[in-house]
């Protein structure tokens, strides 16, 4: 299985470097600065599952990518739009993309462009960030992946021809040690995760703080019960098959995590950087404005982030 990672960052880095560490064919598609701090320092991961420094293979130019099964998608949303070219030649020599992003809307740009037999749907739950110098740092257990065809992909569904493609995919992440759902029913997963880490994310870059201190006071958990029911009603009205008491179980594993945990959206807004705020808390207040359907707390919230929406540096 040949596997092209475009985004080699904190997810793609660490999902594509542990795809290589396993033997995996892994290329990385990166542009200068990251080749530099590539070839210069290796990929260093630093994990709680382990440490590794790889030499991986790099290519910056289109023309000398290899042909891909699969590309690991793993930009910001903010970035997508600049992977198109290299989408555009992978999914034009027959790989199939499976994109790691937050948020949804991608899936509708992404199918609109290349189709779904082209296009899976995907999505991700790890805590990992990138050191100024470029290293990968995972820093709890979590590193899970669940992927799957999207509805209209006959070819690689289930019972479909193309789908031992996905099984190999399964079992590569499974000889890289990282945690794989096949889902049948991926556009679900994508919501409940799109639920929670909007809700989450909203919440600990707005109060600048890890999650237990979130819950600790009355009055910002309520709030954070009420951004989960706001998403949970855009979904329903959208006809998402969602189970009855997801808001129950989105609270409840918001909960049980580690009271440390905190969200990519706060680590990049600690760092400066650019937020994926229209991605998340921005596309639910628009979807909710299209439905009729109210969300004044992720209003509020999206306006108190928006400041800081394109970074220190820009985009
Ligand atoms: N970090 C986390 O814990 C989690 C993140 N996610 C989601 O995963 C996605 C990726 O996030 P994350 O890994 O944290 O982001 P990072 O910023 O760490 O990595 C993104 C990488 O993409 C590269 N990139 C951007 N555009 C291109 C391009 N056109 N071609 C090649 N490389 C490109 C950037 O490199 P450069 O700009 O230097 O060229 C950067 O290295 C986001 O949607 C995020 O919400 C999901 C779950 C957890
Ligand atoms: C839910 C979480 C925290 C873990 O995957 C995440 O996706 C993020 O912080 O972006």
């Amino acid at each position: 299985m040949n596997v092209v990672v475009i985004g080699a960052g904190a997810v793609g880095g660490y999902f594509g470097g542990r795809l290589a560490q396993a033997g995996i064919d892994v290329t990385f598609y990166v542009r200068a600065r990251r080749f530099k701090q590539l070839r210069e320092r290796g990929l260093q991961v630093h994990s709680t599952h382990g440490d590794f420094t790889l030499h991986p293979h790099l290519v910056t130019e289109l023309s000398d990518l290899p042909k891909a099964d699969i590309v690991l998608l793993a930009v910001k949303g903010y970035h997508l739009p600049s992977a198109f070219p290299v989408l555009d030649a992978l999914v034009g020599r027959g790989a199939m993309v499976l994109p790691l992003l937050n948020g949804v809307h991608h899936i509708d740009t992404l199918t609109e462009r290349y189709g779904t037999t082209h296009v899976l749907g995907g999505t991700c739950y790890i805590e990992s960030t990138l050191t100024a110098e470029g290293d990968v740092v995972h820093t709890s257990p979590m590193h899970d992946i669940v992927f799957g065809s999207l509805p209209g992909d006959s070819l690689h569904s289930s019972g479909g021809t193309g789908r031992a493609v996905l099984e190999q995919l399964q079992h590569a992440f499974a000889e890289a040690g990282v945690n794989s759902t096949l889902s049948e029913d991926i556009l679900v997963d994508m919501w409940q995760k799109y639920v929670f880490l909007t809700s989450f994310s909203a919440i600990t870059a707005s109060v600048r703080a890890p999650i237990g201190k979130v819950l600790q006071d009355e009055v910002t958990r309520n709030l954070l019960i009420q951004l989960v029911k706001e998403v949970e009603s855009i979904a329903r009205v959208r006809g998402i098959g969602l189970p009855n008491d997801l808001v129950n179980q989105v609270v409840q594993r918001l909960c049980n995590v580690s009271p440390s945990m905190t969200s990519s959206l706060h680590r990049d807004l600690e760092k400066g950087m650019p937020l994926e705020i229209n991605e998340l808390q921005g596309a639910a207040v628009q979807m909710g404005r299209q439905l009729g359907i109210a969300t004044p707390g992720f209003e509020v919230i999206y306006a108190l982030l928006h400041p800081y929406a394109a970074g220190q540096g820009g985009r």
